[in-house]
């Protein structure tokens, strides 16, 4: 029956994904390399340390973890990848000797994907590996179209809000300064009334991918907030290094040179943007830091349109 199940194609779609096996005996960690290296990446790992250090360090797609090994067994590996927001969405599974329901139970309940016993079939190994692959890529691109803009494919409003209530979780925790952007395209409705919807689109499309090309250093995120609106999150970043980054911005989608005759600013599209960041006054919440950066926008409009303010 096994004999049946045809491998040839598992792994074909997959084939650029990276697995980790964790094993502490020598002969099971070749086994499974051998099994699994025809059709994906794989790295190893011979003890539960090494294998938190290897995912550190590389994205792994899927983990094969023994339970039973010395020091950390694989419970308390599956633990720790789950406590942190970096590996929790990594598919586990457990391969074990340990054959008892009540060890299958815990180590499901713990969010292990599926458990394998020992002796492995690789066979069975292999088809198991690929369906959780498949579910994990499914998962990636749901989470992915649900936080992208359809339109201008960089971060959505969704993503926005999530993510700058993260940062500043974050930043209030290390006691760090955060810096956001507010990003308007100036005279944006002459554009799209004379130069069509279409062609205003376009226009979208391009700033949209100028300001995300500058937009990533570490975990600094760019998105559309609205309409021809855009914010940029820096963090941690003093309000100087965020003007300083705002005008680079500016002079980048200025250079983009979109030729806009009907502007009252300029030939070309340009933008205005509101600065502000967590240390000035009356900073105290994701709310009122929006807030200034849209008094600082507002600022930027009213002294003349394809400026850098800030509303101190
Ligand atoms: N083509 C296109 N236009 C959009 C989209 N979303 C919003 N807009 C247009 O963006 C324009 C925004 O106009 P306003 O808010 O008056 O802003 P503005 O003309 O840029 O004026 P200022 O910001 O004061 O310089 C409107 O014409 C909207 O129809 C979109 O997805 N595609």
């Amino acid at each position: 029956m096994i004999e049946m199940v045809k491998l040839d194609n598992i792994g074909e779609q997959m084939e650029r994904a990276l697995i980790l096996v964790v094993d502490d005996d020598p002969l099971n960690l070749v086994v499974l390399k051998q099994t699994l290296q025809k059709y994906y990446r794989v790295l190893s790992a011979s003890n539960g340390q090494e294998a938190l250090d290897v995912v550190s360090s590389n994205t792994i797609d899927l983990i094969l973890l023994d339970i039973k090994m010395p020091k950390m067994d694989g419970y308390q590996v599956l633990k720790k990848l789950k406590n942190s927001p970096q590996t929790q969405s990594i598919p586990v599974i457990f391969i074990s000797a340990n054959d008892s329901h009540a060890d299958e139970a815990k180590g499901l309940e713990m969010g292990a994907m599926d458990y394998i016993t020992k002796p492995f079939s690789p066979p069975i190994v292999l088809v198991r590996v690929k369906n959780q692959l498949t579910i994990k890529q499914k998962n990636d691109l749901l989470e992915k179209l649900v936080s992208i803009d359809g339109l201008t494919e960089i971060n959505n409003r969704r993503f926005f809000d999530e993510n700058i209530t993260k940062e500043w979780r974050r930043a209030s925790r290390s006691g760090e300064e955060m810096s956001m952007l507010l990003i308007d395209i100036d005279h944006f409705k002459l554009f799209n009334d004379n130069y069509g919807h279409r062609a205003g689109d376009e226009c979208l499309k391009m700033v949209a991918s100028t300001l995300k090309s500058l937009c990533q250093r570490g975990s600094d995120f760019v998105a559309r907030y609205g309409g021809e609106e855009f914010a940029a999150v820096f963090s941690p970043c003093h309000l100087d290094d965020a003007i300083k980054q705002a005008e680079r911005l500016q002079k980048a989608v200025y250079d983009l040179s979109i030729p806009h005759k009907f502007s009252s600013t300029a030939s070309v599209v340009t933008i205005s943007i509101g600065v502000a960041s967590s240390n000035l006054n009356g900073v105290n919440s994701v709310e009122s830091l929006i807030e200034m950066a849209d008094k600082g926008l507002y600022l930027a409009k009213d002294s003349g349109r394809n400026q850098v303010k800030s509303y101190t």
